[in-house]
């Protein structure tokens, strides 16, 4: 069996804000490893850094050059305007990218502007004048497409609260900062599951075919397991691996609320699942979503204000996570029929991302 390297692009994942911007302009990635080339595309599919996001929105503010064309692509936007305000290296154009770049001189007195209004000299001193806690985060929830069709649910919602849909994620609702759907009864009924945008991502980027085989490496509570059953109409297998004991009754429970029954639960570490096993002998797509630190989402998250939290200890957590990442996704690639591994992930860096990769293999 040939094994699969992840060559070249592993790279992306690190190099931070350039390859956030590689989600509309990366179109294929090509890697040679002697005669083996097996990672063919690549692409990081979410990418906001949440303190630059409050200073692009300002300068778009201030100079108001979006048509209602590109104000559609608003997220595109602002990950351009951030090359073009800080980045360091050339733009690869595409339209958005030509159209922005018309306005460059216009977006950088703007920037200028802004400083002057806040007071500061340089763009770091601006991205400490705003608070994190001063950015308004919509609520998101996901719509089970095995129980209730997306207009049904809207129509339902939309009694209650202001509502829309998300434009890049087909079946995701928005909803207001504080709208709490804990206790509504869709939720409850698992019509609806309570997911963010990022997470929501990550089935739609495996994109799974109704008669599919799937594993999800690492899937409790099974939020992630239930929206590939959905995007597969209840068709298929999918193979829902978790190791730990009460996590497993929890995604147990996940699969059986949300009427997944196309789903198989085992309980077992993925790194014991044989990629020379016959059952696992015609598994397409992988969903890896493995433990990680949460770094992404640390300022939500607040364990430095823990008693327990040492810098020692963070990092003694990280490196044992960052091992166990680099074991699973190799495991991953040694499944032989595998075409298409999502892995997904948090990490920091002066900003704050959440790393979705789609491999595509041949
Ligand atoms: C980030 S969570 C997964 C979240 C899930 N995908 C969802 O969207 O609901 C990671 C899960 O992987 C499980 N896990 C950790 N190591 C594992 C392993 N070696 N094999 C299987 N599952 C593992 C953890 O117990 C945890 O439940």
């Amino acid at each position: 069996m040939a094994r699969k390297k992840v060559q070249g692009d592993t790279k992306l994942a690190a190099s931070g804000r350039r390859s956030l911007h590689a989600e509309k302009t990366l179109s294929r990635v090509e890697a040679s490893n002697g005669d083996e080339v097996k990672f063919v595309y690549c692409k990081v599919v979410l990418k906001i850094g949440y303190l630059d996001l409050p200073i692009n929105k300002d300068v778009f503010h201030t100079v108001n050059v979006l048509s209602s064309k590109w104000k559609r692509q608003e997220e595109l936007m602002y990950i351009i305007l951030y090359d073009i305000l800080f980045g360091q290296e050339a733009l690869l154009a595409g339209d958005a990218e030509k159209f922005l770049l018309q306005k460059k001189d216009v977006l950088k007195a703007a920037l200028a502007k802004l400083l002057v209004r806040k007071k500061v000299k340089h763009v770091s001193d601006l991205t400490t004048s705003y608070k994190i806690s001063d950015l308004p985060k919509p609520r998101y929830a996901c719509i089970n497409t095995l129980k209730m069709d997306v207009e049904s649910a809207l129509l339902e919602f939309k009694k209650q609260y202001e509502v829309c849909q998300d434009a890049m994620v087909p079946g995701l609702l928005i909803f207001p900062p504080r709208a709490d759907l804990h206790d509504h009864p869709l939720v409850k009924s698992g019509s609806v599951f309570l997911q963010g945008k990022a997470s929501s991502m990550v089935a739609v980027a495996l994109g799974p075919k109704p008669r599919w085989e799937v594993i999800d490496a690492c899937a409790a509570p099974g939020n992630k397991t239930v929206h590939v059953a959905a995007l597969m109409k209840g068709n298929g297998k999918i193979i829902a691996c978790e190791l730990n004991k009460e996590r497993v009754q929890r995604l147990k429970d996940t699969v059986k609320l949300a009427g997944a029954t196309n789903v198989k639960v085992k309980h077992e570490d993925f790194l014991n699942m044989s990629p020379e096993d016959p059952a696992y002998s015609k598994v397409q797509a992988i969903l890896l979503d493995p433990s990680c630190s949460g770094s992404g989402t640390v300022v939500d998250r607040l364990d430095h204000l823990l008693p327990s939290y040492t810098a020692d200890s963070d990092v003694n957590r990280l490196e044992k996570l960052a091992a166990f990442q680099k074991k699973a996704l190799e495991h991953a690639l040694s499944f032989p029929a595998v075409e298409r591994i999502v892995y997904s992930t948090t990490f920091s860096s002066n900003l704050f991302y959440l790393l979705l990769l789609l491999m595509v293999l041949n």
